[in-house]
């Protein structure tokens, strides 16, 4: 196996009762790249990316078969201990939920979780993932405030830190900035691409000048199929299929 892949899969398959929203898929993930699965509405973006934490698990009817490892775990295998998977591979939603309390009870509160007290050892994390997540210069006078008071971009920078805080290695984003405004989602794709140095990062977005802007990688989705995948620039300039072209040049979706 290539030593850049972080995560793979193999003729995975993904269904919510009878209908079929994934179709055998086949790809790699690579280590510290941003990954940018696109592709229309309804293509099974979200489902994808849904599928690598394991968070369809929650809705009763998903149903999965075929494989899908990070590293060699099969992050499938019912010995999976999930709550330290969750800890490797941390999600980034659509809208910013920040938590009903402080920014920084925020940011600490997956260390909590994690049994992490010492206070000193809290507040060096907090701080750091405020730094990596573009946040600290903004917030470090108000660290007690509520996150409800921070903008909308700046309450999507503080879900990433949270995400930080628990040293994932994957970070997986599911439209990040799809309800922001210009500004805020240049800072946030700004961030992004900073934050691929240190950790590997997959994001849903339907927004293809934007995959074309910040990703290494491109994951072209179809009515559930993976049609092309490939590294950005090839991509862009030479799709192999026709579909990829179409969608490409705006003529699907
Ligand atoms: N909870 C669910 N129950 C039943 N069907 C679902 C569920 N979630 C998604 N689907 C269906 O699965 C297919 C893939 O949906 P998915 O949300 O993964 O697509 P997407 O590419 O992310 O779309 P969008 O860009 O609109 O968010 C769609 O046909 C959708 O209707």
């Amino acid at each position: 196996m290539d030593n850049d892949v972080i995560i793979r899969t193999k003729d995975f398959n993904g269904w919510y009762g009878e209908k079929q929203a994934l179709k055998n898929i086949n790809l790699n993930f690579y280590k510290n790249k941003i990954s940018a699965i696109i592709g229309p509405s309804g293509c099974g973006k979200s489902t994808l990316l849904r599928s690598i934490n394991r968070m369809n698990d929650e809705i009763p009817t998903y149903k999965v078969d075929g494989d899908m490892y990070y590293g060699e775990k099969n992050i499938y295998d019912k010995d999976l201990d999930l709550t330290v998977f969750r800890k490797k591979v941390g999600m980034v939603f659509q809208k910013p939920v920040p938590f009903p309390m402080s920014i920084f009870e925020n940011v600490a509160f997956g260390l909590k979780i994690h049994g992490i007290k010492n206070k000193n050892k809290l507040e060096d994390v907090v701080e750091k993932s405020l730094k990596d997540a573009a946040l600290w210069d903004e917030v470090k006078d108000e660290l007690d405030k509520s996150a409800y008071s921070l903008s909308g971009g700046q309450q999507q920078r503080l879900c990433i830190a949270r995400a930080i805080a628990i040293d994932p290695e994957v970070i997986l984003l599911d439209e990040p900035t799809s309800a922001l405004d210009p500004i805020a989602t240049q800072k946030i794709e700004r961030l992004i691409e900073e934050l691929s140095e240190k950790y590997t990062i997959i994001i849903v977005t339907h927004n293809l000048a934007q995959a074309v802007r910040i990703s290494d990688y491109m994951y072209f989705m179809y009515q559930g199929e993976l049609i092309e995948t490939g590294e950005t620039p090839n991509m862009v300039k030479a799709p192999k299929v026709q579909l990829t072209e179409d969608y490409l040049n705006g003529r699907i979706g």
